[in-house]
């Protein structure tokens, strides 16, 4: 086949755009050039009809290729944190003694997210003011569905959004206090008194979000002695680092991947006090592929294996013929429905329950009931028939065989919220100006339907 043959062929089928002439992406290409990042050079980035922006391969990619390696410096990572003496000054030049008022008050992502909304008021005088043009400039997660519509989307998905809510409003509010205390007179932090809002420290918050990638550090500084710096007041790990142009790259459930920190051998356990830029030029972060890409298609990795629930509540986006997704169920929801339906359970039964945790995990898939829910219909079933012994067979592989008599159980509770989810998938399908986030609780709700429709008909 000819050149022009194959690039013809090529063009037939091409599913995306590329962006090599759009400005914000040059600048950021050659910005990331100047930064000292060694990227396959097969790879740009580009626009697909499926997936929106992500990284296409001009040639053949084969396991085990190396797709990217950043010095540690192009990356936003605890480092840069406290590295960024004025950033700290925040904190330590304050009238509160913030290291203590607020000591593991806050999650690091938190954290990230104040420190991108400070990145982002020095404009252009930041040393990532390109990375930052180049970011989404709105995200797609359920979080930021109208009130209104919020009435009509299903329960797990509305109780993502709430743990969400109650986590930025209250680190906020701490961060607007301690900004209001801060005795800082650096130009920036007088600027972000004023520009720290809650929209911008949402869109902040989710950035760290849908775009962090894992990074542990902990053998390269010491995170043990940290009660004199600033993640004195974070609550949990600093293992999450922001990873320009990584962070272009889309899922893919089949993508299989690893990454690497490759570091000199006298770079260990650096004491937070003794940390510099000049160390880390030395400490690469890289990835490799374990998957085969074909020319003119899409490099994926794998952010993890996730269910739909998770993926539109975290990511913003959603995979059709999910195998992960399921239905769940509280404890507290199935023990009102079987008294709806005359089935007290004793306080024997409830002990034993609590005792093999068989109120947690309720919930159907595509397979079925999940073994926790068997179990617990088990106990409802059987544990006054002497001639079975629920104990044993919640250990033994009977639980696992699926059981007409245990499924006619719930079947009324599994029709009553079939019904429930069609007509909120009706209320929100007749919203005008539908948007990518209400079509994803609608795929969403519809693959509950689904998943609850197989179990009632096997
Ligand atoms: C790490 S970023 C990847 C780059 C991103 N597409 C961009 O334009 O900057 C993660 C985000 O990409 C999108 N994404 C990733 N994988 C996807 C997929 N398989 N389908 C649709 N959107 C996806 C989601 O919006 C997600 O929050």
């Amino acid at each position: 086949m000819g050149r022009t043959q194959r690039k013809r062929n090529r063009n037939k089928v091409r599913n995306f755009r590329t962006c090599e002439e759009c400005k914000e992406i040059v600048f950021f290409n050659s910005w990331l050039s100047k930064q000292g990042i060694r990227r396959n050079n097969k790879l740009v980035l580009a626009v697909f009809n499926e997936t929106g922006r992500g990284v296409l391969t001009k040639k053949k990619i084969r396991p085990g290729e190396e797709l990217m390696n950043l010095p540690l410096n192009l990356t936003i990572n605890v480092t840069t944190i406290l590295m960024d003496l004025q950033f700290c000054n925040i904190f330590l030049e304050n009238t509160k003694l913030c290291l203590q008022h607020y000591k593991h008050s806050v999650t690091f992502q938190s954290l990230m997210a104040l420190y991108l909304t400070y990145l982002k008021v020095q404009g252009s005088n930041s040393k990532w003011f390109l990375y930052l043009e180049s970011l989404p400039k709105e995200y797609t997660t359920p979080y930021f569905l109208r009130g209104d519509i919020l009435n009509y989307v299903d329960t797990d998905i509305l109780a993502v959004i709430s743990k969400q809510k109650d986590i930025i409003n209250t680190s906020y509010c701490i961060f607007e206090e301690i900004l209001s205390s801060t005795t800082s007179n650096d130009v920036t932090v007088k600027k972000l008194k004023d520009y720290f809002k809650m929209p911008i420290y949402e869109w902040a918050y989710f950035t760290v979000n849908t775009r962090c990638v894992f990074m542990d550090l902990t053998k390269v500084i010491d995170l043990i002695n940290i009660q004199k710096s600033i993640l004195n007041i974070i609550c949990d790990n600093t293992k999450i680092s922001l990873c320009p142009y990584l962070d272009m790259i889309n899922h893919s459930p089949n993508a299989r991947n690893e990454t690497k920190l490759i570091v000199s051998s006298n770079i260990e356990n650096i004491r937070i006090a003794n940390l510099n830029n000049v160390l880390f030029t030395d400490v690469w972060f890289s990835i490799f592929t374990k998957n085969i890409f074909q020319p003119y298609s899409q490099v994926f990795i794998c952010y993890g294996d996730s269910h739909n629930l998770k993926l539109i509540t975290e990511y913003g986006f959603f995979l059709p013929n999910n195998e992960l997704d399921f239905v769940s169920f509280s404890f507290e929801s199935v023990d009102i429905f079987f008294r709806s339906q005359g089935i007290r359970l004793s306080q024997d039964q409830n002990l034993f329950i609590s005792n093999h945790g068989l109120n947690k995990n309720l919930y159907i898939d595509l397979k079925g009931l999940s073994y926790n829910f068997y179990g617990l219909l088990m106990v409802v079933k059987y544990y006054y028939n002497r001639t079975m012994d629920v104990s044993r067979l919640l250990y033994s592989a009977a639980i696992c065989s699926s059981n007409k008599d245990l499924d006619d159980i719930i079947t009324p509770m599994v029709r009553d919220k079939l019904i429930k989810l069609k007509e909120s998938i009706r209320k929100l399908e007749s919203y005008m100006n539908q948007c990518v986030i209400t079509n994803n609780c609608i795929a969403l709700m519809s693959q509950y339907v689904n998943i609850l429709e197989k179990f009632i008909k096997c």
